[in-house]
């Protein structure tokens, strides 16, 4: 509670914080949620819309926007949970109430899908197109696609489930909820100096990802750029969302020496292989050929990078005893088809299939961040000035 006061004494533009309960700043040339340190909580949310009406689809992004620039402050939606008039239900929803802001970042995007209505079909980027079927792909349609998504990452997870409640919530006539999704124990760092975390099978994850600091390399592999086109992207990115199911009963029954080779690494340290240190460069060529970081590595992808973000999930089970377990895989880059597509294709091969299945699948252009109280979620698209 301290936190959430403390911001809002500070007004509307919160410093980004480091602490687990700070405040991330919502306004900026790139949307928070991308190039942020990576928080511990993840909720996704795939939308499709329901109204026909645009200026009624634009009238909502307009309150998203709001509601998100104050949930990000820690503050409550509208009006407050309480207070308010008795006959009316309250503008919040109020589980969060007391809560700090917990570093909660919401990012939108927009998927293919969207730019058949409202006469967008001109404005769709040329690398929006349904991602293509993969070697390997079991991939379920309640769990796939969305006319738009909202990524909510905070430390606090009653803090991320929220803000996509409260979202959903404003809403209800326009968009209605497609699939989502619960994260936890981020399987990828963008803070170099941190301790990687580790993914459901053990390993360090996120060793050679982007860092939120490096802005040479944000530019050259995930910020869209000014004359990549369209002009109302300049500043965004693409997200690429898997859901890839992990069979960890099989890989618990295998041995070290085959889970080592699989990835190319040690399971303790998380060295490449015939490396000491986690941080020491790989050398590819003393892999087996089909380790996964072999393949995966720039170097065998005409240097195609991903920024990845994605989160451990555990979903009960699947009625035959095994857990419905794994990685909630998230990636933004400059261009999907140099970037995932790129990779995805070359990781056809690799050995790590065997242990693993992609089970969901959309891809969303994630507009420029938004600029200052006066701008929303979406202007650059909707609107036609610049
Ligand atoms: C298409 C992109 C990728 C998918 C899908 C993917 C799935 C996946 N990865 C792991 C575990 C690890 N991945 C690691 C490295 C790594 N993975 C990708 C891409 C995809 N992974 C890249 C680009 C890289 C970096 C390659 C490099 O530059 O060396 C690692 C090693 C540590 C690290 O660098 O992050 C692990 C471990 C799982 C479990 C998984 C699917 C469930
Ligand atoms: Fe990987």
């Amino acid at each position: 509670a301290g936190g959430a006061v403390a911001v809002a004494r500070a007004g509307d533009e919160p410093d980004a914080g480091t602490g687990a309960g700070a405040a991330v700043a919502f306004h900026g040339a790139h949307q928070a949620g991308i190039a942020t340190p990576v928080q511990d909580r993840l909720h996704f949310a795939a939308f499709d819309v329901t109204t026909d009406d645009r200026a009624e689809f634009v009238a909502l992004l307009k309150e998203w926007t709001e509601a998100a620039r104050r949930m990000t402050a820690g503050r409550p939606v509208g009006e407050g949970a309480h207070g308010g008039l008795p006959e009316a239900p309250p503008d919040d929803t109020g589980e969060a109430l007391g809560l700090e802001p917990s570093r909660l970042t919401l990012t939108i995007g927009f998927g293919p899908s969207l730019f058949d209505r409202f006469d967008l079909a001109g404005r769709r980027p040329e690398a929006l197109e349904e991602l293509p079927r993969f070697a390997g792909d079991n991939l379920d349609r309640d769990r796939s696609g969305g006319d738009l998504c909202v990524q909510a990452c905070a430390d606090d997870p009653q803090v991320a489930v929220h803000a996509v409640r409260n979202l959903a919530r404003i809403g209800f006539g326009r968009v209605v909820v497609r699939w989502s999704q619960l994260g936890f124990g981020k399987t990828s760092s963008t803070t170099a100096d941190t301790q990687t975390p580790r993914n459901l099978f053990g390993f360090k994850d996120g060793t050679r990802n982007i860092s939120g600091t490096e802005t040479d390399r944000l530019d050259k592999h995930v910020w869209v750029g000014k004359k990549d086109g369209p002009d109302w992207l300049a500043g965004g990115s693409y997200l690429v969302a898997r859901r890839i199911r992990m069979h960890i009963e099989t890989w618990d029954r295998t041995s070290l020496q085959e889970q080592e080779d699989v990835f190319g690494r040690d399971k303790g340290e998380g060295a490449p292989v015939g490396r000491a240190k986690e941080r020491d460069e790989p050398f590819l060529k003393a892999m087996k050929p089909d380790a996964h970081v072999r393949l995966a590595h720039p170097d065998a992808n005409a240097g195609a990078t991903l920024l990845r973000r994605g989160y451990s999930f555990t979903d009960g089970t699947d009625g035959l005893g095994r857990l419905d377990a794994g990685l909630f895989f998230l990636a933004y880059q400059r261009d999907p088809r140099t970037g995932f597509i790129r990779v995805q294709r070359n990781l056809a091969q690799d050995a790590l299939n065997e242990y693993i299945q992609h089970v969901g699948s959309a891809l969303f252009a994630v507009p420029p961040g938004v600029r200052d109280q006066g701008d929303w979620w979406g202007r650059t698209l909707f609107s036609q000035e610049a």
